[in-house]
């Protein structure tokens, strides 16, 4: 059974589709790149997906239950598209991380050992165990951007999904959180990442979904990564070179 069964998925905004008849299905611990081109309707599909936006028509299943229907929000982790962590009310990264633990804990109670143990631990996978009591106001964006992603951590998912999740992260951090996402992969987390450039996950990424103004145009192989240009047996025929824009309207130019 799929952790995540999207048929026929069309939203609108203001009458206009601007994803329209997608099928996408990722099944118990598989990682899935959706790629496009800006505009192509990978950050409404997913916020569909979290139930921020409403289908025009179609369906969508989360562990078997139709979304309506669907209560085990704790099951899902969700990195939006960057925003910043702070909202402006002054918090802490160790209270935005705690938002993550929400679903665990009856209304109104205390949060228990487990809560503040996951958020601790979150933090700490993203390497901002010592960040925990600053205001996120004042971290970098870059750290902001961590703070999401352990909060996202922090619910323990099993269907884990992310909105570009290392833009504007430097290099050594997008390997560092690479490695956290493959830690819960191996742990048996699926993943749904959308992203414009594979980066140093693309080696533990099972698929990639590209859409193009709103349809889903590829649903297969992930394009392999640029190193692979290296490769003496490369024989890719570069589009830019002879004005072709085919592997463009399939990845998805920048
Ligand atoms: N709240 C909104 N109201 C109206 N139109 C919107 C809204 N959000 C997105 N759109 C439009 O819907 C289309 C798809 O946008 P979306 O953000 O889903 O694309 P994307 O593939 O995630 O792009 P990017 O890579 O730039 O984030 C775009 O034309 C965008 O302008």
């Amino acid at each position: 059974m799929p952790v995540l069964n999207v048929r026929g998925a069309t939203v609108s905004y203001g009458g206009r589709a601007v994803v329209r008849g997608v099928d996408l299905a990722v099944e118990p611990g598989e990682a899935v790149a959706l790629m496009g081109a800006n505009g192509s309707g990978k950050s409404t599909l997913i916020k569909a997906v979290a139930g921020l936006v409403p289908l025009a028509s179609g369906s969508i299943e989360l562990f078997g239950t139709p979304q309506k229907r669907f209560r085990a929000w704790k099951r899902i982790g969700y990195v939006p598209q960057r925003t910043g962590a702070a909202s402006g009310v002054p918090s802490t990264a160790a209270e935005v991380v705690s938002q993550g633990r929400l679903a665990h804990r009856f209304l109104g109670m205390p949060p228990s050992r487990a809560d503040r143990d996951a958020v601790t631990q979150s933090l700490a996978e993203v390497g901002l165990a010592d960040h925990a009591h600053c205001s996120v106001d004042t971290l970098s964006g870059g750290q902001q951007q961590r703070v999401l992603i352990a909060r996202a951590l922090a619910t323990d998912p099993d269907l884990l999904i992310m909105d570009e999740p290392t833009v504007g992260v430097d290099a050594e951090t997008q390997a560092a959180l690479a490695a956290v996402v493959a830690d819960r992969i191996d742990a048996g987390c699926a993943v749904l990442l959308v992203t414009h450039e594979l980066g140093p996950l693309t080696d533990r990424l099972d698929r990639a979904v590209v859409l193009a103004d709103g349809k889903v145009v590829h649903d297969g192989a992930p394009p392999r990564p640029v190193g692979e240009h290296a490769d003496p047996h490369h024989e890719h025929a570069h589009p830019h070179a002879n004005g072709d824009t085919a592997d463009e309207a399939i990845w998805g130019g920048k």
